[in-house]
């Protein structure tokens, strides 16, 4: 697999203070990866860099083989897509929001947003006002409108948080199908250890900033990583 993104001793700071220090990271093309490690070690912010929403302090985010100190140019932004934690609809119907970006970009909606509904099981609420939704239908809607782009880089930043089993499973089922049928590649957040092992080959844990550790999902979330900040995090040692 080519590589994607390569980051190379990145930091990103709010003042003084270091919130991400990445040394060195790379994402193949096509690949499916999980972020995980406690609240407030860097997780969104490393989405934002991956999405050009922010840039690093230092260092470099290398995308394509390419990088842009000013800023990425408009076709490559469009190119990934992020699903953020809490996702703002518009005040419109499924349909509309799920059709927004297609429209904003000048391409055909009606076959595409009904096929994304139809994959989301929300075909039957294609017509209902957002504001209206569950939960867990606001976040398909939010899903399906990233889905719907068919981007090459998907981002989701805790998609099923506070979600129950059923929405759970649409949502995952919605993006493996996306990741397998257009070889997508897929940065999943959460705080869920098993999510990561059902969707994930490869984990990164990120701890207070840091890149502690990436490797096999499996490996790591069995507790035999290599390093002991992992072990203790995945065995809910640590204190934090
Ligand atoms: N714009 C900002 N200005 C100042 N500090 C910020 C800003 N954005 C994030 N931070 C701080 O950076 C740290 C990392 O935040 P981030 O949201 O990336 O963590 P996270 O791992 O995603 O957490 P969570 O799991 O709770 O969402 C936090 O301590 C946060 O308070």
């Amino acid at each position: 697999m080519s590589t994607l993104y390569a980051l190379e001793h990145v930091t990103v700071r709010y003042g003084a203070r270091t919130v991400l220090s990445i040394d060195h990271l790379e994402i193949p093309a096509g690949e499916f990866l999980a972020v995980v490690g406690p609240s407030g070690a860097g997780k969104s912010t490393l989405l934002r860099l991956l999405c050009f929403l922010e840039r690093p302090t230092t260092g470099t985010v290398r995308y394509d083989g390419r990088t842009w100190p000013d800023g990425a140019p408009l076709d490559v932004r469009r190119e990934v897509t992020l699903v953020f934690q809490r996702p703002l609809l518009l005040d419109g119907t499924v349909e509309q929001n799920v059709a927004y970006g297609l429209r904003l970009r000048g391409e055909p909606a009606d076959e595409r947003v009904a096929a994304t509904l139809e994959l989301l099981g929300l075909s039957h609420l294609a017509r209902a006002r957002a504001r209206t939704l569950s939960g867990g239908e606001l976040q398909r809607v939010a899903l399906g409108r990233a889905l719907v782009l068919r981007p090459r880089v998907l981002l989701l930043d805790e998609p099923t948080a506070n979600l129950d089993p059923h929405n759970v499973a649409l949502i995952e089922e919605a993006i493996v199908a996306l990741h397998r049928e257009y070889g997508t590649t897929v940065v999943i957040v959460t705080h869920n250890l098993h999510q990561a092992r059902r969707l994930a080959p490869r984990t990164a844990v990120l701890l207070d900033g840091h890149l502690v550790e990436d490797g096999p999902t499996d490996v790591l979330l069995e507790g035999r990583g290599t390093d002991p900040r992992t072990r203790a995090f995945v065995s809910g040692e640590m204190v934090y």
